[in-house]
């Protein structure tokens, strides 16, 4: 196996013919990536020659005891070339060095490929829907067929690909309807818009504690606690006349102006009040409708319930809201090494994932429930995933093609459709999505390694996620990056960053984290944002986009956010 982070070659090069010519080419293909590399100061980190494999190569791999298993096992230190440290353990970036260089076709590169989304950047994607020729059914890369044979790896889907096929599929079903009382309506997705259900304010209201007054003064007063928020209409006030009136309350009929207390000066003994300052007509009084008119329009249809969305609507009138209804997401964490409580011993490490997700998800407007741990049989992940009523299963580990990885062949056996079968991403690569029938569930399936898993959340469970909740989506943002970011020659790479001012007039920016390895948590767990960073690095200065992390300020709050 290469693993994630192996030799880096371009995705095409699954896909080989057979024959000597092709051989011959698959040997130039070859030479030309190591060219590129060594351009880059990259090197072939498994010393070996191939790419990314096959999942059949996976499987051939994994079936003797000397096949690695984690990408980063046969990476050592040689393959840390560059400026790096080669034994810093912090941080695993896949290749040294941004880059100039040469996308170098690969013979995968002219698969059959329908690019009906358009997908900015990767021109050589290939959906994972693309059915085999002539079987009718998607391909399934790489394992072996019940013959034994393996079937040809397709080019992974760009990550900008993926997450379109995610979002597209999101929105495709019809939008439910459901009214929510305003105490339950929290982080949902508002189906129609909010129109006013009355005039705001509904009467003309004083803005200050102090006077109504008619006519130009001084002006008579009457005396006593006047006028109280929440009364009835008062009569109307007579030329010359005032009256004491509270925050809050109805102005009454032919009320020029509202004097604040402190603005007025009550002469007890001539029974006047007089104004400190001049009067301006209507000063301190709002009028009917100021904010808004009965029947227009407050906020959009999309709008998440946020706790202001919330006052307004109440104040508008509201007693229940029509909302989407969140989607229900079942978590399925596979894996029998897994711990729920304790230090790991023995071989077995705590689950990572299970505490992570079901928050992650609620913030993300899911209804979540889980996560439920079925360990490593086939049989119960085949149950779970028949057993299921939620519109979205999230399974972690399972995805590659290891002995115990049984995510592809219990879909296989169950029919299910493989919208997108691996990306062009790191990590995560072995992500995936599908659809187990064309009315069932989706299927997000996150790979095992931790940070892996963060990946194949936001790459594909968000924006499935956001059109299943009705949330439009929403436009990627860029933001200036103050390093050098290593790149992965021929994959986007998800790097966790943190936002920070700018000082002594520098712009704000993000700074990437380091323990951005795939199976580790540290730099995401101090991170606010994930840099997308493009095939071949970034160098200092550039601008990438960012992946906001559901509870960076910039993000609508949600309920759920962190319970
Ligand atoms: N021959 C190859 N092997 C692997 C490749 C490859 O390209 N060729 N890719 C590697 C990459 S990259 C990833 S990511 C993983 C994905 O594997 P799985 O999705 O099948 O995940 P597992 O094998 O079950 O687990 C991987 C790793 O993560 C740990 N893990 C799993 N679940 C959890 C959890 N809930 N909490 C914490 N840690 C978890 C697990 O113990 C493994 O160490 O495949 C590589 N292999
Ligand atoms: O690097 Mo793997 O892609 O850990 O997901």
């Amino acid at each position: 196996m290469t693993g994630s982070d192996g030799p880096h070659r371009e995705p095409g090069s699954d896909f080989r013919p057979a024959g000597p010519a092709s051989d011959r080419a698959r040997e130039e293909e070859e030479r030309a990536v190591e060219q590129a590399l060594a351009l880059v100061g990259g090197s072939d980190r498994t010393g070996g020659p191939g790419g990314r494999p096959s999942r059949s190569q996976d499987t051939q791999g994994l079936q003797g005891p000397q096949a690695p298993r984690d990408p980063q096992d046969h990476q050592g230190p040689r393959g840390h070339q560059g400026s790096r440290d080669p034994h810093d353990p912090r941080d695993e970036n896949p290749n040294p060095g941004p880059s100039n260089a040469p996308h170098t076709r690969r013979s995968g590169d002219s698969a059959p490929y329908n690019d009906r989304d358009n997908a900015p950047h990767d021109d050589r994607t290939t959906a994972a829907n693309a059915s085999a020729p002539g079987s009718g059914q998607p391909p399934h890369p790489g394992r072996p067929s019940p013959g034994g044979t393996a079937k040809p790896t397709p080019t992974p889907p760009s990550w900008e690909r993926a997450r379109a096929i995610a979002a597209r599929a999101g929105r495709g079903g019809p939008t439910a309807t459901i009214r929510l009382p305003l105490d339950r309506a929290l982080g949902h997705v508002l189906a129609e818009a909010l129109g006013a259900l009355t005039d705001l304010p509904s009467f003309d209201t004083s803005a200050m504690d102090g006077w109504a007054v008619a006519g130009p003064g001084p002006w008579a007063f009457e005396t006593g606690a006047g006028l109280l928020a929440g009364r009835g209409a008062a009569a109307a006030l007579a030329d010359g006349t005032a009256v004491p009136i509270a925050t809050g309350a109805r102005v009454p009929p032919d009320t020029t102006a509202v004097i604040r207390s402190e603005h007025a000066h009550v002469d007890v003994a001539r029974g006047l009040l007089h104004a400190r300052r001049s009067v301006v007509t209507g000063q301190d009084i709002r009028p009917r409708g100021q904010e808004c008119r009965s029947g227009e329009q407050l906020v959009p249809a999309g709008t998440v319930v946020t706790p202001a969305v919330l006052g307004l609507a109440a104040a508008a009138g509201y007693d229940a809201l029509p909302v989407v209804p969140r989607p229900r997401v079942d978590v399925l964490v596979l894996g029998d090494e897994l711990l729920n409580a304790g230090l790991p011993h023995d071989g077995l490490i705590r689950d990572a994932l299970g505490p992570m997700l079901g928050p992650w998800l609620r913030a993300l407007g899911a209804e979540v429930s889980g996560p439920r741990r079925l360990g490593d049989d086939a049989g119960d992940l085949h149950s779970a995933l028949t057993s299921s009523d939620a519109d979205l299963i999230v399974t972690t580990g399972g995805t590659a093609a290891g002995p115990v990885d049984h995510v592809h062949p219990v879909l296989d056996a169950l029919g299910a459709e493989l919208l997108v079968d691996g990306v062009a991403v790191r990590p995560g690569h072995p992500m995936l999505l599908a659809r187990l029938a064309p009315d069932g569930p989706y299927l997000v399936g996150l790979p095992g390694n931790p940070l892996a898993a963060v990946s194949g959340l936001l790459t594909l469970a968000e924006p499935l996620l956001a059109g299943l909740a009705g949330r439009p989506a929403q436009d990627p943002y860029r933001a200036l990056v103050h390093a050098e970011v290593h790149g992965h020659p021929h994959d986007t790479r998800l790097v966790p960053v943190v936002h920070r001012p700018g000082r002594a007039g520098g712009r704000d920016h993000v700074a990437p984290l380091r323990y951005n390895g795939p199976a580790m948590l540290r730099g995401i767990a101090a991170a606010d944002g994930l840099a997308v960073v493009p095939p071949g690095g970034v160098r200092s200065g550039t601008e990438v986009e960012i992946l906001d992390l559901p509870w960076a300020p910039a993000t609508p709050w949600t309920e759920g956010c962190f319970t």
